[in-house]
């Protein structure tokens, strides 16, 4: 069953040139998906390609200023009544940084309980299970001895699986993971990373896994088993499809980059990057300024996303406009 649309969602933002002058730009251009229930959705792209900007629009953090946010079956934005509550409640967000996310004047206990409180009554006995509860399933074991616990006395890796209970706690249907072990150690990662599958299928979640880093995606997508990729540049989604397949056989010159300089997409274009901010591109396909197989059309238009082996937004399938 479908949980939540994205319709040609647009966000455009400004940036200021001198005092006076401003200039828009897209962060996301007509952006459309379908999260189903219990999905995998995978978004790749370098940095500034639009995956944080996308994450905030799924929770409800950003307004889209084209386009619709559909939560099962009601527009959020025009839709002030019950189910905004209860699609904020059920849509929540793992944030990238577990250091700032965390209020380090609050026990690991008054972190949890806080948006339980918000959201339903319990009694105290019943809190403190739940609160042991999402302790365990995020293995901060034993957990009667995290509960008194402040931030500062966790390591980098159980302050972000503290802050994956924090997400856990109101028992959303739909979590948007951004970038949820970059700023963990590396020796930690892989344990993580274990640990958000195990929750995502134990509990039937649907899960937004938003990395820049092609190895996590792989990694997560087969602990998974199964799940649709989106691969963005400059706030566009560039090719749609089943992980495996995208990398086995990618279509958008893009992709094959990023698949290219794979293990680490850090690296990519930096020093070009310094010089083109690709999402500023006004007309044509942002991508052709680096695109080796640019063609007059690409200066022109720009592709949308068409059906090919899988999704791909290029002239160098299909028809040419
Ligand atoms: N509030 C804002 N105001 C103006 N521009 C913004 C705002 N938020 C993001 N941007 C710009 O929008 C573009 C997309 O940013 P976004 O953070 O979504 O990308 P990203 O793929 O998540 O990159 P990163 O991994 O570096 O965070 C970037 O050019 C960014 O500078």
């Amino acid at each position: 069953m479908t949980l939540m649309q994205l319709k040609n969602v647009s966000v455009i933002f400004e940036d200021r040139e001198g005092i006076l002058r401003k200039k828009k730009f897209y962060a996301l251009k007509d952006i459309s998906l379908n999260i189903n229930e219990d999905d995998l959705i995978t978004v790749i792209g370098e940095s500034g390609a639009g995956k944080t900007t996308l994450g905030r629009i799924i929770v409800g953090l950003q307004k889209p200023t084209k386009g619709n946010v559909i939560y099962k079956g009601y527009d959020i934005w025009k839709e002030k009544r019950k189910i905004y509550s209860t699609y904020r409640r059920e849509v929540q967000l793992i944030p990238q940084d577990p250091y700032s996310t965390l209020p380090f004047n609050k026990t690991v206990e008054e972190i949890l309980s806080a948006p339980i409180l918000r959201w339903e009554k319990l009694s105290k006995n019943e809190l403190k299970e739940r609160m042991i509860r999402l302790l365990q399933l995020v293995k901060l074991v034993p957990p009667e001895e995290f509960l008194t616990k402040y931030p500062h006395q966790l390591s980098g890796g159980q302050k972000q699986r503290l802050n994956i209970a924090r997400s856990l706690a109101v028992n959303p249907k739909l979590v948007v993971a951004d970038e949820p072990v970059t700023m963990v150690d590396a020796s930690l990662r892989i344990g993580i990373l274990n640990t958000l599958a195990e929750i995502k299928n134990k509990l039937g979640l649907s899960m937004v896994f938003i990395t820049h880093d092609i190895p996590i995606a792989r990694y997560f997508y087969h602990l998974i088993n199964r799940g649709n990729t989106i691969v963005m540049f400059a706030g566009r989604i560039v090719e749609e499809g089943d992980l495996e397949e995208i990398l086995s056989e990618p279509l958008h010159p893009y992709t094959k980059d990023l698949i290219k300089i794979t293990p680490s997409i850090d690296n990519l274009h930096r020093e070009e990057e310094v010089k083109i901010n690709y999402s500023r591109v006004e007309k044509g396909c942002p991508y052709r300024l680096r695109c080796p197989f640019a063609m007059p059309i690409c200066s022109q238009n720009e592709p949308s996303l068409e059906q090919y082996t899988h999704k791909v937004a290029c002239y160098l399938y299909g028809k040419k406009q």
